[in-house]
Formats: structure tokens, sequence, C-alpha cells
């Protein structure tokens, strides 16, 4: 598949600018025409704020220090600012839709108060608008919907109305950043579908950001596996899930649940935390927590490299040597209770 989306070496700084902290460091990623791509990764190690630079939405205390962005149009990959994708062939759907949502607006005009400012459209032409993309998120009934205020609404449908949003400006790339997290485990499902359902029928591209890994497996080709703030592996999902070739993707991966996973058995956890953003040892970040790091591995510079044998990209030189017990394929990829999205 071409390429559609590509950030190379976007590094994001806190901190005085004499001696900033980075909690992004040189992250990229290619995202291919109508494919769906995880970002995944424990809590703090970059992923949301990844998601955010790319449309140049950086929380205060947050700068952008280096990093580019590319955006297929006509065929070629042209180069842009961050913030000019906004609304102009990205669109984003937050984890939480009533603090996304301006609670002073009604639900239709919320969904396309954006490009109506953009294009001049007529209010009446804005509302028939917002009522057919409210009804293609599955808005039970749209038309109501429209008149009724965010906070009318459950959270599930709050986060449609969020997605509506999202797809008012035609994008090619929804940004997803724990899109159901702060929805009840049905609710999850359904967005889930849904999301799948638009990519589907729109053509749509996909960036997830979730440290959820089986919604990783049920609704991404491929995946970045992300630590303290770099890509430490990168391949296509059925790849890295069953032939990890980084020890923490491997461990992250071990401390997966399964469907088969009784409930009370305690998960396989990777020993010690992962390093605050002002705390990372120099070379490889996850030696300190590494069952196969080398006294080298204090003194290498990050690079993801191709992988001999294997589709993937990983930052680790042990790759060759990483061992271990296989991962189970089967439990893996088998499909979640509730069937593929
Ligand atoms: N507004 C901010 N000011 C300063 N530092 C920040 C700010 N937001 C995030 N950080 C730093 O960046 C790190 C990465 O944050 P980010 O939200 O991208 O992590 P994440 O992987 O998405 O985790 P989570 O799943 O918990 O959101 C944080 O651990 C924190 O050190």
């Amino acid at each position: 598949m071409s390429p559609l989306l590509r950030i190379t070496d976007l590094v994001l700084e806190t901190g005085p600018a004499a001696a900033p902290v980075r909690p992004v460091s040189h992250v990229g990623f290619e995202v291919a025409h109508g494919e769906a791509f995880g970002l995944v990764g424990e809590s703090g190690s970059g992923k949301s704020l990844t998601l955010r630079a790319v449309i140049g939405l950086l929380p205060e205390g947050v700068r952008q220090a280096g990093g580019t962005l590319e955006l297929e149009r006509d065929g070629a990959m042209r180069p842009y600012r961050f913030a000019e994708v906004r609304g102009r062939g990205i669109g984003m759907v937050f984890q939480e839709p009533m603090t996304a949502l301006n609670p002073t607006m009604r639900v239709g005009d919320l969904v396309t108060a954006g490009p109506r400012a953009r294009y001049g459209w007529s209010r009446r032409a804005a509302r028939s608008r917002a009522v057919d993309l409210l009804a293609e998120v599955g808005m039970p009934d749209p038309k109501a919907q429209a008149r009724m205020w965010p906070h009318q609404l459950s959270g599930g449908l709050r986060q449609r109305v969020m997605i509506a949003m999202a797809l008012a400006t035609e994008p090619s790339v929804l940004l997803c950043d724990e899109p159901t997290t702060a929805l009840d485990v049905a609710v999850q499902d359904q967005i889930l579908r849904l999301l799948h359902r638009i990519r589907t029928e729109r053509g749509l591209s996909i960036v997830f950001v979730t440290h959820d890994l089986g919604v990783v497996r049920r609704l991404c080709d491929r995946v970045a596996v992300m630590y303290a703030g770099q890509v430490v592996e990168t391949g296509r999902v059925e790849e890295v899930f069953t032939r990890p070739t980084h020890p923490y993707s491997a461990g992250l991966l071990r401390s997966m649940p399964t469907q088969d996973t009784p409930r009370d058995r305690p998960l396989a956890a990777i020993p010690g935390g992962q390093p605050g953003a002002g705390d990372r040892p120099e070379g490889c970040r996850f030696a300190p927590r590494c069952g196969h790091a080398l006294p080298a591995c204090a003194g290498l510079a990050h690079v993801l490299a191709a992988v001999p044998g294997s589709p993937s990209r990983s930052a680790c030189i042990r790759v060759a040597d990483l061992g271990g017990p296989p991962l189970d394929r089967e439990a893996l990829l088998s499909p979640l209770p509730g069937g593929t999205a």
C-alpha cells in the first residue's frame, strides 16, 4: 500500500530551553492509504503527545523541537507544517468527549462548525450535512439529536458526535486517542465496530493510540511499540504479536490477557518501571529492565533497524538472541469474544 502520512524524527520538549526534558525523542512512523495503525505502550511512553503533535495541538508546556510531516496529495508526498493539517486532511477523536465538545453549542452546530466557517456553508446546508453525518455514525434519531446539547447525550453518543465532527472535514486520516477508554465495555465495542465500519466504507486511514493490545489485535494492520518516548519496534500486527523483535514488546505481549486467561491469574509483568521523561538512562532506555541486556546496550544510540529474517524493524541489537518460549500465536491472534469489529 502506498504511504499517506509520514512523520519523521519528531522531538517534543518540556522544561527550560537550556535544560529541556524530552518526553518524545525522534519518533517516526508511516501510515498507508486505508490502513489502521496502532501506537501502543505503557502510560507515559509518549503516545498521546505524539498524536497531538501531528495536528499541532500540544498541551501547554510541551513544545516541538524537531520533526517533519508529509501527507500524500495528488500522488506525491508533500511536506506540511504540523498544525496545518488539522481539519485539512487529518481529523482527531479524543478520549473524553465531554471535555472536547463545546457545551454551549447544539450537537448539529458542533458537528459542522469547522467546515461551515471555512467553506461558508449556509445554516440550512450545514444542518442537513450534520444530520447526514450523525446518521453515518449511527445516531438513532439524528434529526432530533442534532438539536440537543452535548450534556443530554450518553458517553457513547457523545463519542459518536466527536467522530461525526472529525468526519465533517472529510479527512483522509483519523487520529484516535484512546477513543473508548472512558466508556463502559459494551459501548466500547460499539464504538470500535463503528470506527472499523467507517474506515472500510470511506477507505480512511486510522491511527489508534491505545494501551489496549486487544484493540490493536482486533483493528490494526500495523503497530509501533513505544517505550520511554521512543519507538522500539514496528511491523505488521500478526508479526509483532507472534514474533516480537524487541524484549519490551515481548514482555508487553506476555503480560497481555487472552480470552483463556483465568481472571484471577496474575499477569507476567516486566520487572521495574518505565523511567520518567526527565530520568532516562543513557543508551537503550529499556536495558535496566531487560533480561537480555549486555553492558554495550548502555552505550547504544537508538536506531530502529531492519531485522534479518523478519519484516519488522527493531531497536534491539540482541534481536537474534532473544529466544524465550514462543508466544502462543493462536491465543494472541484469535478473535476476541464478541467477534471481529
Ligand atoms: N503538559 C505537559 N507538560 C509537561 N510534561 C508533559 C505534559 N504532558 C505530558 N508530559 C510528559 O510526557 C510524558 C508522555 O505523555 P503522554 O500523554 O504522551 O503519554 P501516553 O503514553 O499517552 O500515556 P497515557 O496513556 O497515560 O496518556 C508524560 O509522562 C509526561 O512526562
